[in-house]
């Protein structure tokens, strides 16, 4: 059962959740602690487009993750750092990159 995050952020998920929320974002990567995913865009503008989206996104969530850009290639980190590793603002930002992606890629 959830408890109120209201005023201290969620808290860290635990391994069982872990492991039923892997199949739900298979194109991601998992860490310890933090889950990344490349995404690779038909140019350098379509990446840094992908980018601009990210951000209005994490700004309304205000969760960040950390971006690394390689000329056509976006690499997204996700982990809750006030709760030292993932919680469900990292689930939640993850399915909504993907809705987000230029296109599919493995
Ligand atoms: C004050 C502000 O809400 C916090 O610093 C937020 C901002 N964005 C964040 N992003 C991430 N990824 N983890 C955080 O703990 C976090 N904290």
């Amino acid at each position: 059962m959830a408890s109120d995050d209201s005023a201290t952020g969620p808290r860290p998920l635990d391994p069982d959740e872990i492991e039923a929320a892997r199949p739900t974002l298979p194109l991601w990567e998992w860490g310890d602690g933090v889950i990344r995913r490349s995404v690779e865009a038909p140019s350098f503008p379509a990446a840094i487009d992908f980018v601009r989206r990210v951000a209005e996104v994490a700004e309304r969530r205000d969760h960040h993750p950390d971006i690394d850009i390689r000329w056509r290639t976006v690499t997204l980190a996700l982990s809750t750092h006030s709760a030292g590793g993932l919680t469900v603002l990292d689930l939640e930002s993850a399915r909504e990159y993907d809705s987000l992606a230029p296109e599919p890629s493995v």
